[in-house]
């Protein structure tokens, strides 16, 4: 049996105040009544006769039982029943069940619905926390579950706005971003009056070199001029870039054709003593130079980029492995 079961003995749930309020009326009547017989024993000595007092000692003390017991049945025990029922809402959360289901018969019966109505309503609000705890822990997991995927797709983008500014063989800059910087630094050349220098660099034979190696050595010596070439240029201005094919570019701001020519002699000369692809090797480079400069202006970015193609074209045709500058 549930502690605050309605069926339960008296004795267990009475609470404290009702308990005083029966021990009142207990001792209370009687006392009065006692009283009373006292008072009209003492007023009326001398005209009542000893036995109609006692009579109606009697009687009161009847009355004074009737009246307990009515207090009793119809006032104290619903009491009880419908604060036990209010103790236990408190002491513990309970589950929305059918108990109280058919209510005592009998005027007790408004205060048993009134007691089950409170704990129904009592085990509804606790299956609703348990519903709405359970949600917001589902919740809680699809926003973490959010916010991955959201992470995941913006490495995706990240990836992918690199892999569109990226050429996938070597890792370097791919023709757009080049086209895009060139464009950037030449305006910004143009404002400062500075100097901007720009190489178009093309492996020699290299049709011939696939060849005889293989397209996967070729690759490999792909991936080795770009490696060179950002060694070499590594300033935060530099710029070096795959254009396409066997063919590279790399954008020097800041430089006149004297200084850029130095440091592209060099490269050339460290691709050949590499001796790609095993050493024995004899992979070289051809290059094409222009610069911009307040005393050698270009009309745009793409003619200065077209001068060095030119520049090129005739190291190409002067026999290839030199350097040939724009005019
Ligand atoms: N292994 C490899 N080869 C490539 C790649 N892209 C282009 N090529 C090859 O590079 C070769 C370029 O040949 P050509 O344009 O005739 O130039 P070349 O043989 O270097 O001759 P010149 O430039 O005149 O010295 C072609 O055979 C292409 O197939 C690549 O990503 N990997």
């Amino acid at each position: 049996m549930r502690p605050d079961s309605p069926d339960q003995p008296l004795e267990r749930v009475t609470p404290r105040r009702l308990g005083s309020l029966r021990l009142r009326l207990t001792v209370g009547v009687p006392l009065l009544t006692a009283l009373i017989v006292g008072l009209v024993e003492w007023g009326h000595e001398a005209a009542a006769s000893t036995e109609v007092l006692s009579h109606a000692a009697w009687l009161v003390l009847g009355l004074s039982a009737a009246l307990l017991l009515l207090v009793e049945v119809l006032m104290l025990r619903p009491l009880r029943q419908l604060a036990a029922g209010c103790e236990a809402m408190e002491s513990a959360p309970l589950p929305l069940t059918p108990e109280f289901a058919a209510p005592a018969p009998g005027r007790a019966a408004e205060l048993d619905r009134i007691g089950h109505a409170m704990r129904r309503v009592q085990g509804s609000l606790w299956q609703q926390e348990q519903d709405a705890r359970e949600l917001r822990r589902e919740l809680a997991q699809q926003r973490q579950q959010l916010e991955q995927a959201r992470a995941a797709l913006e490495t995706h983008q990240r990836e992918l706005a690199n892999l569109a500014r990226t050429d996938i063989l070597t890792g370097i800059a791919n023709q757009r971003v080049f086209e895009e910087t060139l464009r950037r630094e030449f305006k910004r050349a143009q404002r400062q009056r500075g100097l901007l220098a720009v190489a178009v660099l093309d492996l020699d034979q290299f049709k011939q070199f696939n060849l005889t190696h293989g397209t996967g050595v070729g690759d490999q010596a792909l991936q080795r001029v770009a490696a060179l070439l950002t060694e070499r240029f590594k300033r935060d201005t530099d710029l070096v870039a795959r254009l396409g094919g066997e063919e590279f570019a790399a954008l020097l701001p800041g430089l006149g054709m004297a200084e850029a020519q130095g440091v592209l002699e060099s490269v050339r000369e460290e691709l050949r003593a590499l001796h790609l692809p095993d050493g024995r090797g004899d992979l070289t480079l051809s290059i094409g130079l222009a610069a911009a400069s307040p005393a050698h202006p270009y009309l745009s970015a793409q003619a200065l980029l077209q001068a060095a193609d030119e520049a090129l074209y005739i190291a190409k045709h002067a026999g290839r492995d030199r350097l040939s500058l724009a005019a």
